[in-house]
């Protein structure tokens, strides 16, 4: 390859000369070419930032309005970013303090053990370079001197001390990766700690606006920022080390030679360190905010393929694949412009650290050990030799003060430069640590009641209730009691949603237990929103709640089906060691596999074998399930969503008719008049923020909607018409629809 180059060089030196062009003209074009394309690099981005910021229009590739609104989010989360910036300044510095103190919890703990253990071998790495490098540097004395028996010597020294030094080096990795997987789990515990406390999982995603990505962070970055802890302590500790002990070594070297030039090496190293490293910390792009970024993208690009993987049997249903597909292309498009942006930027930091580090140092290095020999006072210069090496010849002694120099400032050079390149860590440790740390106080504050969302502040003149706001964020004005006897009582409690949409301004409402709710309205008018309330996922904003704590079970329509056997299913939430403490038995979960009629999975399947049950069942089934689920708990009220709309009415009835013999109180949301007959009471929404609480009677009720019906076949007439709505105000059903 160099042979080709030369040629090619040659060749084109030659065309010069043919072509009579001077020298330094060629020389200026390459210049100017370079400061050209470094100009246009740098100005790009500046002109394409003030294009697009003129025309928002023109930024999607195509007219796809898909591909406009990803990019809309994609431009807000930047925007975001630009906000606060990481990098290292004092901000991270205290991020850094708060996830050391969680990643090393105590003097005496196991990560301090660890980190003692790992200094000090890497103190023993250092000494054996030393050691190796003066070696090396006797290994070639004895060959220029000729000396094969002391040769053969020092070289079995050499191969003997090979032992130990590889043994360092591999304990130093185990050793970086035992810290680094420990503080992981630390960093770990501490966030699932965090995140299972006051469902703050739930919180977190519905009630806060702050994280959007919880997953990426608590799996990527925080591997990232435990193993780049880990890593910077070992990349820091070990060349400053090398860094001491080779100066001694140096020092000592150097003494051995002349007094004269002892301080001349170490200033011009020091001084051009020095410089260098200015320049470096001057030009050194923002990689915190780059690699937080990144990591964003990459949180995005996993996002879109979790709900892909979660509703593939929709998609694949509705034939959505063109859709999804581009949602994904265009996540993954953003995160290659952007690793493209970053490798754009590293090339040209790289290339002036590498330029700096390489050669300007190795020149000074070379500077620094060359001039004892070359400022020696005579010209035959008589070394101080030790009393084995009285026979020795001052070309050797040379030769071995300048190969162990130069190892030894090879070494140093090396450490040096490991220090500078850890800025480069530093920094895009700052941008994990942001979000890592971000994450935790987030989830503090979420587990505290303290939420974060963008809400627009209506300004509402109407009599309703009015959310109170401190500063752009609700407050949560209403009391939650929980009560001991079991009863459940609203005193002018209205149902806000988490974007603070008034859905209904003042619920009041008392139910005791045997009194069976009722719970109707139209579409969006606030029912299951009610249930959320109710169980403490949503804030009471205003009024009073008073609720039995642990006492409410609530099952959605399309039940959740957990991971484990068919044991798990029917338990859930409770472990196989629950179940054993309450003494239920086997043949207690069969009995309640016959009520909900689902024998047949138990003989299919049994109840130890683990499957994917949420694909594997039925939506009916599933919904069996849920209730088997209910059976096995026996709670004082169930909160049922419209959860038995897959099983069959006969079924059904069983069901309903066998949880009322059991005690539970029922709360339900349906549309299926054949459940009026169970229930007492009913909470009737209209759909306007309106609502009324009275007692059902089923067989009036009925009556009235077989007459609604009966209607709805009539030809329309002013009476008909009249009537119907009518029947309608007290059915609360929507005027021309049957339920
Ligand atoms: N997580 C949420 N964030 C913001 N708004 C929400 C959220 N969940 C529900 N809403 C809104 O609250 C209103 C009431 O929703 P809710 O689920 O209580 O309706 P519903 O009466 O149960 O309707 P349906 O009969 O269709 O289930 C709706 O307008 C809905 O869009």
């Amino acid at each position: 390859m160099p042979a080709v180059v030369s040629k090619f060089l040659e060749r084109a030196d030659q065309a010069r000369d043919y072509l009579n062009i001077p020298r330094h003209y060629i020389a200026g074009a390459i210049v100017g070419a370079c400061i050209t394309a470094y100009s246009v690099k740098i100005a790009y981005p500046i002109i394409d930032g003030i294009i697009n910021k003129n025309n928002p229009q023109e930024v999607s590739v195509n007219n796809n309005n898909l591909v406009k609104n990803a990019e809309i989010i994609h431009r807000s989360q930047l925007k975001k970013f630009r906000k606060t910036v990481p990098a290292l300044n004092l901000q991270f510095l205290f991020q850094f303090i708060k996830l050391m103190k969680i990643m090393i919890p105590g003097f005496f703990s196991k990560e301090i053990f660890q980190l003692l253990g790992h200094t000090a071998f890497l103190f023993l790495r250092t000494y054996l370079s030393i050691y190796v490098a003066s070696l090396e540097g006797s290994i070639v004395k004895y060959i220029v001197r000729k000396d094969t028996k002391m040769f053969v010597r020092q070289l079995s020294k050499w191969f003997f001390i090979a032992v130990p030094a590889t043994f360092v080096n591999s304990m130093i990795r185990y050793l970086e990766s035992r810290i680094a997987l420990s503080f992981r789990s630390r960093l770990v515990e501490h966030s699932y700690g965090l995140y299972f406390r006051n469902q703050s999982y739930y919180r977190v995603a519905v009630l806060d606006g702050r994280l959007e990505n919880c997953s990426q962070r608590l799996t990527d970055d925080i591997e990232t920022v435990s193993s780049s802890v880990a890593h910077l302590y070992g990349h820091i500790t070990k060349p400053m080390f090398d860094i001491l002990l080779m100066a001694i070594a140096l020092i000592k070297l150097r003494r051995s030679r002349d007094h004269t030039t002892l301080f001349a090496g170490p200033l011009v190293i020091c001084s051009v360190i020095g410089v260098s490293a200015l320049i470096l910390k001057l030009v050194s792009p923002k990689f915190g905010q780059l690699v937080a970024q990144e990591a964003e993208k990459k949180g995005h690009l996993r996002y879109v393929h979790t709900r892909l993987i979660t509703n593939s049997e929709e998609i694949a249903f509705y034939g959505g694949h063109k859709v999804e597909l581009s949602h994904l292309r265009n996540a993954y498009r953003y995160l290659v412009q952007h690793m493209e942006h970053i490798f754009g930027v590293k090339l040209w930091f790289v290339m002036l650290e590498q330029f700096l580090m390489k050669y300007v140092w190795s020149g000074a290095g070379l500077i620094a050990v060359s001039l004892p020999i070359l400022l020696a006072r005579s010209t035959v210069y008589e070394p101080r030799i030790s009393v084995d090496d009285r026979i020795g010849d001052p070309v050797s002694e040379r030769t071995q003060y300048f190969t162990t120099a130069k190892n030894l400032l090879l070494t140093g050079g090396d450490a040096v430069e490991r220090l500078m390149s850890s800025y480069k860590e530093i920094v895009e440790l700052a941008g994990h640590t942001a979000r890592v740390a971000n994450l935790f106080s987030v989830l503090e504050e979420v587990g505290r009641g303290e939420y974060h969302k963008t809400v627009v502040q209506k300004k509402d003149k109407s009599e309703g209730f009015q959310i109170e706001f401190r500063g752009d964020q609700p407050v949560p004005r209403g009391k939650l009691i929980y009560s001991n006897n079991y009863e459940i009582v609203l005193k002018h409690v209205p149902i806000v949603t988490p974007n603070c949409d008034v859905v209904c301004s003042s619920l009041d409402l008392e139910i005791h237990p045997g009194q069976h709710l009722l719970i109707t309205g139209p579409n969006g008018c606030g029912k299951s929103s009610l249930f959320r309330i109710l169980s403490g996922l949503w804030p009471v904003y205003g009024g009073e709640l008073r609720t039995p704590k642990n006492s409410l079970f609530y099952i959605p329509q399309r039940p959740y089906m957990v991971i484990g056997n068919l044991r798990d299913q029917i338990i859930y939430p409770d472990t196989y060691a629950d179940m054993i403490n309450k003494q239920v038995t086997e043949d207690d979960l069969n009995k309640i596999m016959r009520m909900v009629h689902l024998e047949h999975i138990v003989q299919r399947d049994g109840y130890h074998s683990v499957k994917d049950w949420q694909d594997i069942l039925s939506g009916g089934e599933k919904q069996r399930m849920a209730i088997a689920r209910l059976f096995y708990h026996k709670p004082k009220y169930a909160l049922l969503d419209e959860c038995t709309s897959a099983i069959s009415i006969d079924v059904e009835n069983d069901m309903y008719q066998a949880a009322i013999d059991m005690g539970i109180t029922l709360m339900t949301i349906t549309h299926r008049p054949t459940l009026w007959k169970f229930h007492t009471h009913i909470l009737q929404f209209d759909g306007t923020g309106s609502w009324e609480f009275s007692v059902l009677n089923a067989t009036s009720r009925l009556s009235l909607k077989s007459e609604k019906e009966q209607l709805l076949k009539q030809p329309e007439t002013d009476a008909r018409n009249e009537r119907l709505e009518e029947l309608n105000r007290l059915l609360g059903e929507d005027s021309d629809k049957m339920d």
